[in-house]
């Protein structure tokens, strides 16, 4: 569906995109993760020819991209983070306007637009005004205005920001009902928890590069920790965090909300190592749990740094 390679993309002295790689294969879910000023929108602009690069191939349905291809334009999709609704058009004109863009033929549109009505969820706000909106229902038109006229390819940009959890619920869903239908999906997203959950790929930005794609298991295989195991104590002792690094396997240990969070690398007894420390430095815990990395984890590991979550 697209395929990037080697792009730079400059802005006077800044390095926007340094021989950025990317892909999306038909009928997947991509999630592009990095942290603010990785370079995500710039690469989405490239892909949409709305920016041009310096270096490198882009190419979108096979072909290279190019401002001027409207037929490729048809077939894409894009919701942007920033609302892009008419205050003075109701829900119905919002949508029929964008769609508008794509398909002349009224009858055909009126039906389009009835479907991405439905698909949001916003039959009972068809003649409301956005400002009559809460904030999840404008989101929800938002990706209507986007979807309506059925692209093959969409580009949604943070679509769950500050929404209430049903109208997140009722997006996460609608994305997973799109690519049931067939369209492959750009989601980028600062909340990892949503990432691991629906998307089928993902690639890791991060100061322009591609620094880490796959699926979250190949991802969780890439990286040293391989286990994280969280236990809070009941009694904690100074010098407790120095003492648990010295557990065998132990990578790191991170102190999180009156818990340790210990990443260990791959092994059978990380468990029982855990286990025979509390014992003999007579510890007594409340609650401990063992997981495999998470995004969190691996985006920590691969960049060094957080991502807002
Ligand atoms: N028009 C511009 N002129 C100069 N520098 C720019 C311009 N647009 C972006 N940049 C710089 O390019 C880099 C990549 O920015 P970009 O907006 O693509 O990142 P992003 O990952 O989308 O960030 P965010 O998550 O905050 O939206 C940043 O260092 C940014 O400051």
């Amino acid at each position: 569906m697209i395929y990037m390679d080697g792009v730079v993309k400059r802005y006077k002295k800044t390095i926007a995109l340094d021989h950025f790689t990317f892909e999306a294969r038909p009928n997947e879910i991509v999630g592009l993760l990095g942290p603010n000023g990785c370079g995500k929108t710039t690469a989405i602009n490239c892909m949409l020819s709305l920016l041009t690069f310096d270096q490198g191939k882009i190419t979108v349905f096979d072909q290279p991209v190019n401002p001027n291809n409207n037929k490729a334009k048809r077939r894409i999709g894009i919701v942007p983070q920033e609302l892009a609704l008419f205050e003075k058009l109701n829900v119905y004109e919002n949508i029929d306007f964008y769609c508008g863009l794509y398909v002349s033929d009224k009858k055909e549109r009126k039906a389009l637009v009835e479907e991405a009505i439905e698909f949001v969820g916003l039959e009972k706000y068809k003649k409301f005004a956005p400002k009559q909106l809460s904030g999840g229902l404008k989101r929800r038109l938002n990706i209507a205005c986007g979807i309506s006229h059925k692209p093959d390819l969409l580009f949604l940009d943070e679509p769950t920001v500050a929404v209430d959890a049903q109208s997140r619920n009722f997006i996460l869903e609608g994305v997973k009902k799109m690519k049931e239908n067939g369209t492959t999906v750009i989601y980028t997203t600062h909340y990892l928890e949503e990432a691991e959950d629906l998307c089928d790929r993902l690639v890791i930005m991060d100061g322009g590069r591609n620094v880490a794609q796959g699926t979250l298991n190949e991802l969780q295989r890439s990286i040293s920790t391989q286990e994280s195991i969280t236990i809070s104590f009941i009694d904690d002792s100074e010098g407790l965090k120095t003492q648990l690094q010295e557990i065998p396997h132990v990578i790191k240990v991170l102190e999180k909300n009156d818990a340790f969070e210990i990443h260990f690398e791959k092994s059978q007894n990380n468990l029982s190592n855990l286990i025979k420390f509390v014992d003999e430095h007579q510890l007594t815990y409340s609650q401990i749990s063992s997981e495999k990395p998470s995004l969190s984890n691996i985006f920590l590991e691969l960049t060094g740094k957080e991502l807002r979550d």
